[in-house]
């Protein structure tokens, strides 16, 4: 039985407000990209990490990335979509590697680069006798305010709270999520990828676990720490860059 790391990393980082895209930002003193991939490399549990680069991307550091070692290999088949982009890396490791699909693939955001080695050996010793597969996540702490105008009322819609959502059984889903390569790549084969970022087109699935539910299937929730982020906005990079520093990944 196998273990993969697989990196979404095509994407651009929009909400980052930045010209480069965010797992290039630097990040205590190296590419942001380099803290998470540092993490998977060094593990024992994963035998090669794959990343999903966008075939135009010309950031990429090689120099950077030469001290993680010879199981990193670049796929250049990022898609419009997150989900696209897994789909098309869990292809490429196909084409590499032949039949993998009982192997495990832990699929992990490029832009979450707090991830401990602690918190992967939790995912993998937790879900690697799962029938289905699973995921780091946080059960919900905060009450959950639903944004948007009173009838009649075209307000600044964008800052108004009309409601409150039970947060009763929610939990935010982090990565990475490890599910047999068989089974993601038939859950993301069935899925629309068609849809994209654009505002009201929404993309059909922002992770691998709604794939695999919607085969109606229920992935194991293991519990994670906040210290797991997604570096999204700018705000992000500070606190990463302070979670980095304080507790000595
Ligand atoms: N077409 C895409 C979109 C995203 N990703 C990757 O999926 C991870 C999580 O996505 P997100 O945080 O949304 O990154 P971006 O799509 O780059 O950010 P934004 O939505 O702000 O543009 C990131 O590592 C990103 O590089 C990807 O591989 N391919
Ligand atoms: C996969 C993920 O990180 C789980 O929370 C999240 O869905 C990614 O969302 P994004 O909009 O692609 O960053």
């Amino acid at each position: 039985m196998a273990y993969y790391a697989l990196v979404p990393a095509a994407g651009t980082g929009l909400r980052m407000e930045q010209t480069t895209p965010k797992q290039y930002l630097p990040l205590a003193g190296q590419p942001l990209i380099w803290h998470a991939l540092r993490a998977l490399c060094s593990s024992t549990v994963i035998d090669r990490v794959f990343v999903v680069l966008a075939a135009e991307d010309a950031y990429w550091p090689d120099q950077a990335m030469a001290n993680l070692g010879p199981r990193l290999h670049l796929l250049r088949c990022g898609g419009r979509t997150r989900a696209q982009s897994v789909l098309n890396g869990l292809r490429g490791m196909a084409l590499m590697l032949g039949d993998i699909a009982e192997d495990w693939v832990l699929v992990h955001d490029a832009a979450r680069p707090c991830l401990s080695g602690a918190l992967l050996e939790k995912l993998v010793s937790n879900v690697g006798e799962d029938a289905v597969g699973g995921l780091l996540a946080v059960p919900v702490a905060d009450t959950l305010k639903r944004a948007g105008a009173l009838p009649g009322k075209p307000d600044d819609a964008a800052n108004r709270s009309i409601g409150t959502v039970p947060r009763e059984g929610l939990w935010q889903a982090q990565t990475p999520q490890m599910f047999r390569h068989g089974l993601l790549l038939q859950a993301l084969s069935q899925i629309d990828n068609s849809r994209d970022n654009t505002p009201g087109n929404a993309p059909t699935v922002t992770d691998e676990a709604s794939a695999v539910e919607a085969l109606g299937l229920a992935p194991r929730l293991v519990a994670s720490s906040m210290s797991n982020i997604k570096v999204t906005y700018p705000s992000d990079l500070q606190l990463a860059e302070t979670i980095l520093n304080d507790f000595q990944r």
